[in-house]
């Protein structure tokens, strides 16, 4: 309900997790992909889930979203069983390297509407405040002056934030985004961390993928380190920082291995570009 009432009063009524994982582990197939995962994130929280490409963070958001397969492990949303979840709507799912496609005739205003649709009454029909909402989604996310235009003539940033629109516009009460700033130029992933940052400003709860960790710093209470299929670390980013500063002080004289770095090296690796340097230690949650 933050679209309209941010509820903050649910926050501090109840302290029951929104995700919990205990020992779960997903894949596709025979084969987990991802194992030994425990993973707990409050009401409010901001986490960023980091790792290198293929060690299973797309995987882990579907698993905790249900669109995979749990073979071991329980993974309960809101205090209940994953699989007893009746509303689907209190998660929102921004799912990676999702663009419009060119051939999509529609409006951002329609793109975001679509949104709505599981908050829907019987006919299907949206009522003033479901107008409303989609009108409050688009201004939160910074378009509202493109409510009319045609989604395939905007940026491949402004599409990315007409997709979260649309997550907001079923009123999810966390937010799952698979990389919502990959792709898209320095400008834009700044204005993509400004749009996240007024939600966290609103208490929302976010589980983010990223490999530009740098651009959401402000805004995180956790990280979560995903490599070759098992969380590696999960703390706060000074947390994180110090980790990974011993680590690398470590290795500096021991020649060890980077078990906290999760680039190894990639070009998009936060390491090198001292994301984390000068951060004050955050509440480690919100509500
Ligand atoms: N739909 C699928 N069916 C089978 N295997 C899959 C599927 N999606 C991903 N995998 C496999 O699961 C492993 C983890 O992939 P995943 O997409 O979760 O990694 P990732 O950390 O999100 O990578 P990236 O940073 O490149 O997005 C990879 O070995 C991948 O090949």
């Amino acid at each position: 309900m933050f679209v309209t009432t941010p509820s903050p009063t649910v926050a501090a009524a109840t302290d029951e997790p929104v995700v919990e994982l205990r020992d779960a582990a997903f894949g596709y197939g025979e084969r987990p992909v991802l194992t030994h995962v425990d993973l707990t994130v409050h009401r409010g929280e901001v986490v960023a889930v980091v790792g290198p490409n293929g060690s299973g963070k797309s995987t882990l958001m579907k698993g905790l979203l249900g669109l995979n397969t749990l073979s071991s492990g329980t993974v309960r949303l809101f205090g209940e069983p994953l699989h007893e979840q009746g509303d689907r709507a209190r998660m929102g799912y921004v799912p990676q390297r999702h663009t419009l496609s060119a051939s999509v005739r529609a409006t951002a205003e329609e793109i975001v509407a679509s949104g709505r649709l599981p908050r829907l009454g019987w006919f299907g029909r949206l009522r003033a405040t479901d107008r409303q909402i989609v009108a409050r989604s688009l201004e939160l996310v910074g378009l509202s002056d493109r409510a009319a235009t045609e989604v395939s003539t905007l940026s491949g940033g402004q599409q990315r934030r007409v997709l979260i629109a649309r997550a907001l516009a079923g009123q999810p009460e966390v937010l799952v985004m698979d990389e919502p700033t990959a792709g898209v130029d320095v400008a834009s992933q700044h204005v993509l961390a400004d749009v996240l940052a007024r939600l966290a400003a609103r208490d929302v709860t976010m589980v983010i993928v990223t490999h530009e960790v740098g651009a959401l710093e402000r805004l995180l209470t956790r990280i979560v380190v995903v490599d070759a299929g098992r969380v590696r670390f999960d703390g706060t980013p000074a947390q994180y920082a110090a980790a990974r500063s011993d680590v690398h002080h470590d290795h500096d004289s021991h020649h060890h291995d980077h078990e906290l770095d999760p680039g190894h090296g990639h070009p998009w690796s936060p390491v090198g570009s001292a994301p984390f340097e000068g951060v004050a230690p955050r509440r480690s949650r919100r509500a």
